[in-house]
């Protein structure tokens, strides 16, 4: 009850990316229709529906890979967005570790220039000018807490892991990528987009090629990842798991439920009782009304003296 209570919470976050009336077409063909879609810096959003629908093709028009012939999308400049679509694998000559180190090659300069400037400081010559020294001591330590709050001391132990966690052990680290299996390569590129860690985490099937151990490490980093997560995946039970918004596409047209994905399927099914009950009520309805109406043109016919006649309009109700 109070999960259901949260999960219908509207929370005051920003808001990453806005989607209004999209429209794509294939050739003739109606893709998505007037399709409205918001992500909040702290969503975790399902994107399903039927096999076809749509939503390989919606993730590639947000990420920027695809174009659309109708609609708006903004997002704020200064908003990552990290994609990881359905197949996709890492290529490299690297080893796995030089590659996923790269990723941080900011830090490494910041910390060689760190390493440079301690070396300046332990230097007699440089100790012996005052202002010179203090000069340097300053910049030293402004720098230094740039490095510490960019994750300069932290990023090693990210790497590690995420590699743990997708279940490339140590004595993986130093193999070719080039060696891999495909599998491999695409648990690669999902830690080397995680790593990155997008403002906007999109992620396209990501439990393709995944073990139930990974899985399970996947939902709880997806669980406290700080930034808004997008999944397209047809595994219910990690959906489950992961998301508190659904976005379904069905028929061309995006339908938003709270909730996660039983949740979702609940609401749908309340939904489809309503939708029949209104028919059925509607049917009783319309019934009545002929009957009355019918009542009515032989009861004026006979009062007309004109039986005959209303078996004709009986003929034309
Ligand atoms: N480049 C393209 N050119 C023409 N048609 C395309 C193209 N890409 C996708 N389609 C068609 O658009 C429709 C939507 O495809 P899309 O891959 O987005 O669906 P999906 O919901 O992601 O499906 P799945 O769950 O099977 O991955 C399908 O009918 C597909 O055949």
């Amino acid at each position: 009850m109070l999960l259901d209570t949260l999960n219908t919470l509207e929370v005051n976050d920003m808001i990453y990316l806005q989607v209004n009336n999209l429209t794509k077409r294939f050739g003739a063909e109606l893709i998505l229709s007037n399709i409205k879609l918001e992500v909040k810096e702290q969503d975790r959003i399902a994107i399903v529906g039927r096999n076809g629908a749509g939503k390989s093709t919606l993730l590639n028009i947000i990420s920027g890979q695809l174009g659309y012939d109708e609609g708006e999308i903004h997002k704020p400049k200064d908003i990552s967005l990290g994609y990881l679509a359905q197949h996709s694998g890492l290529d490299s000559t690297e080893t796995i570790w030089d590659e996923m180190v790269k990723i941080f090659a900011y830090l490494k300069k910041e910390e060689q220039s760190l390493r440079k400037m301690e070396q300046q400081m332990g230097d007699p010559d440089f100790l012996a000018n005052q202002d010179q020294y203090h000069q340097l001591l300053t910049a030293y330590d402004q720098k230094q807490e740039d490095f510490k709050q960019a994750g300069g001391f932290q990023y090693e132990a990210d790497v590690k892991a995420v590699l743990n966690g997708l279940n490339f052990p140590e004595s993986t680290w130093s193999a070719s990528i080039a060696t891999l299996s495909g599998g491999q390569k695409t648990r690669l590129a999902l830690g080397k987009l995680l790593l990155t860690k997008p403002d906007i985490l999109i992620l396209d099937e990501p439990t393709n090629h995944l073990d139930i151990q990974t899985l399970t490490w996947l939902e709880s980093y997806l669980n406290s990842y700080k930034g808004a997560v997008v999944i397209v995946s047809h595994d219910r039970y990690f959906l489950d798991k992961t998301v508190n918004i659904v976005y379904e596409i069905s028929r061309n047209h995006s339908s938003k439920f709270y909730g996660n994905y039983s949740k979702y399927l609940e609401q749908k099914a309340a939904n489809y009782d309503h939708d029949l009950k209104q028919y059925e009520k509607q049917q009783t309805e319309i019934k009545k009304l002929e009957d009355f109406i019918q009542k009515n043109i032989v009861r004026a016919a006979t009062l007309n003296g004109h039986k005959a006649d209303a078996n004709n309009w009986k003929r034309w109700m």
